[in-house]
């Protein structure tokens, strides 16, 4: 059932969380947190999203609060350290974040910067961890995907490149043409109106998939269930409230493979819970509740809040006209 509006605004929260990088453009997170009968969720969508999008990110953040986590078939979740698109003589101090990890996802073709930047950061994290990925957030074309991809591991094997090109035709190309690198799809499953295509048509070999643009955790198990190749679950730069959906979900998981990107509340300078912390690379699947001081501490400005809250009530609008819980 989708509960009413009114009972979500009762519970409400909007945070602005600083970060300790900047991050996917960003230096800090603005995050709407609610109380339902099972616990907390969160409504986070990246301010840019327009409501068709964000509805989704509400409708995870009801399952959260309103039903809670599904059955867990582990306790712990393996998680990959994530390295903002930093110089490299800032890479020992993030990973120093992660102990214990095997795996780190580096940014790559970060507006601004060149290929020997990226060469240069990955080099540095290749030094200190043995697994390392790389995210390029749908920045290259194919042929600039096949350069840097080829500089790149040629010093070393990459795991997999993540959202090498924007489009689902350019990674089924790049994939044909760079059949040794293996591509995990992000942006074209998380963002795309079917989640199924960019694999069904040949373009992705790892599936990144994420709890809140998915519309939740139990929506993100049934399409893992349906995509037939490995899943890696991330987060969505997350507090620690939403957090818990995603170790939740990767907790649920009955096959899973490689480490998590879970682990971006170490780029979080401030959060609304004492953090978790990360113990032999990987993190507890355990809910946390907000502190009611750090809640306050941390709450935005008003004139955020309120952007907030109509944006709220327009999801949910969203969300009732398709019939979402009915
Ligand atoms: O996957 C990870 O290691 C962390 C999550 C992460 O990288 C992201 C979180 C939120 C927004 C995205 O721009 C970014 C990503 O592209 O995967
Ligand atoms: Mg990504």
């Amino acid at each position: 059932m989708l509960p009413e509006l009114e009972d979500l605004r009762a519970g409400v929260h909007v945070v602005s969380l600083p970060m300790r990088v900047r991050f996917r453009g960003i230096d800090r997170r603005e995050v709407l947190l609610l109380r339902g009968p099972a616990g907390w969720g969160e409504f986070a969508p990246f301010p840019e999203y327009g409501d068709d999008e964000a509805k989704w990110w509400l409708a995870s953040a009801i399952e959260s609060a309103w039903t809670g986590p599904p059955a867990a078939v582990r306790s712990t979740v393996q998680v990959n350290a994530t390295v903002p698109a930093v110089e490299p003589a800032r890479v020992p101090e993030i990973l120093a974040r992660f102990p214990g990890v095997t795996t780190a996802k580096v940014k790559v073709a970060e507006p601004g910067q060149s290929l020997d930047d990226d060469v240069a950061r990955v080099r540095a994290v290749r030094e200190l961890v043995p697994h390392v990925r790389v995210d390029a957030n749908g920045g290259w074309t194919v042929d600039r995907a096949v350069q840097s991809l080829s500089a790149l591991t040629s010093e070393g094997e990459l795991q997999y490149a993540e959202q090498p090109c924007a489009t689902v035709d350019e990674l089924v190309e790049l994939r044909r043409r760079l059949p040794m690198v293996r591509i995990a799809a992000d942006e074209s499953i998380r963002r795309a109106d079917d989640p199924l295509r960019v694999v069904r048509a040949g373009g992705a070999d790892v599936a990144v998939v994420k709890v809140a643009p998915l519309g939740g955790m139990r929506r993100l198990l049934t399409l893992a269930g349906e995509l037939g190749v490995p899943v890696v679950v991330s987060s969505a730069l997350d507090s620690a409230v939403g957090m818990g959906a995603g170790l939740a979900a990767a907790a649920a998981l009955p096959n899973l493979e490689m480490a998590c990107g879970l682990g971006t509340g170490e780029l979080l300078a401030r959060d609304v819970a004492a953090p978790r912390r990360i113990v032999a690379g990987a993190l507890e699947a355990t809910a946390l509740e907000p502190e009611a001081s750090l809640l306050e501490e941390l709450s935005a400005e008003p004139v955020r809040r309120r952007w907030w809250l109509e944006r709220l009530e327009r999801c949910h609008a969203e969300l009732q006209a398709i019939g979402h819980g009915a």
